[in-house]
């Protein structure tokens, strides 16, 4: 595994991270698809990389505590996630846009995202307010009264996140969110992921290794259920070296290096 530690890294901390996994282990259906992985984030932008069915998924719904681990430890907001956790409590705190996500197709886009925060348990007196708040941090203040039937899918994706944010969750989860946004909508989207990443740890799934490389801080590699790498973008980019191999970018032959290199390893 080629990782970049930083001192930060190596101090004693007195305080939890906001992710920690050691050894974890999840299965989806039989297949175990996180199988040993150790990684540890707090606030910043993290984009996790890897290729179909590297586990990605996997780990965010793991993470999102809609799956169980099944080895391993698990450890969101200093509490270890096992029988015995206050599930509620903690998903309180996490904010989670799934790969795919199921809406009323009547609702308005306001009550999609009021009623998500009704299933959060956010006080009532609160839900208005963070409502709009969202509604608006996503650039949907003008569809906030259409009915989520008659929006595009990319504005669709974007009322996912409005309800993924409206909690002020301290872990946001957030699956592929860029699928289907145009190109205007995805540089105003990094916007908003480095804004929410000055106060939230960020965790976005994608396969856009551009996006990671522009909005993120930190760089997570997964490959067979395991951590390959994990970085600032610019150790990504530089992992490419003379590499001359597949990538349009240096950030795109550094994750093809990184992932050959660590199979071949593997091998
Ligand atoms: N419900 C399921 N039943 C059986 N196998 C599953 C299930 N969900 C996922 N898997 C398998 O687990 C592995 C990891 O899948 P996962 O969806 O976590 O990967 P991913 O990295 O998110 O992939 P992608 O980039 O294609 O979205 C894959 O081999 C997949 O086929």
């Amino acid at each position: 595994m080629v990782r970049a530690v930083s001192a930060a890294e190596t101090a004693a901390r007195t305080y939890a991270w906001a992710i920690q996994a050691d050894g974890l282990r999840v299965r989806a259906g039989r297949r175990m698809a996180v199988d040993g992985l150790d990684l540890a984030m707090d606030t910043g932008v993290h984009g996790l990389l890897g290729p179909n069915g590297a586990g990605k998924t996997t780990l965010v719904r793991s993470i999102a505590t809609v799956l169980r681990p099944a080895g391993g430890t698990l450890t969101l907001l200093g509490e270890q996630v096992n029988g015995r956790v206050d599930l509620r409590g903690l998903r309180r705190q996490i904010g989670y846009l799934p790969q795919e996500f199921g809406y009323y197709r009547r609702f308005t886009v306001r009550e999609f995202v009021e009623y998500m925060a009704w299933l959060k348990e956010m006080p009532s007196a609160e839900t208005p307010g963070a409502v709009q708040r969202a509604i608006e941090r996503v650039g949907l203040a003008d569809r906030a009264d259409d009915r989520m039937k008659t929006l595009s899918g990319g504005m669709l994706r974007r009322a996912g996140i409005a309800q993924a944010i409206v909690n002020d969750p301290r872990i946001l989860l957030l699956d592929e969110p860029t699928a289907g946004l145009d190109p205007d909508q995805r540089l105003q989207f990094r916007a908003l992921l480095r804004e929410l990443g000055t106060d939230t740890c960020v965790l976005v799934s994608t396969h856009l290794v551009e996006d990671v490389a522009a909005a993120c801080t930190d760089v997570v590699l997964m490959d067979a259920g395991r951590l390959v790498f994990q970085g600032a973008p610019a150790g990504l980019a530089a992992a490419a070296g003379a590499d001359t191999g597949a990538g349009d970018s240096a950030a795109e032959r550094g994750y093809s290096a990184i992932l050959r290199r660590h199979r071949e390893t593997e091998a």
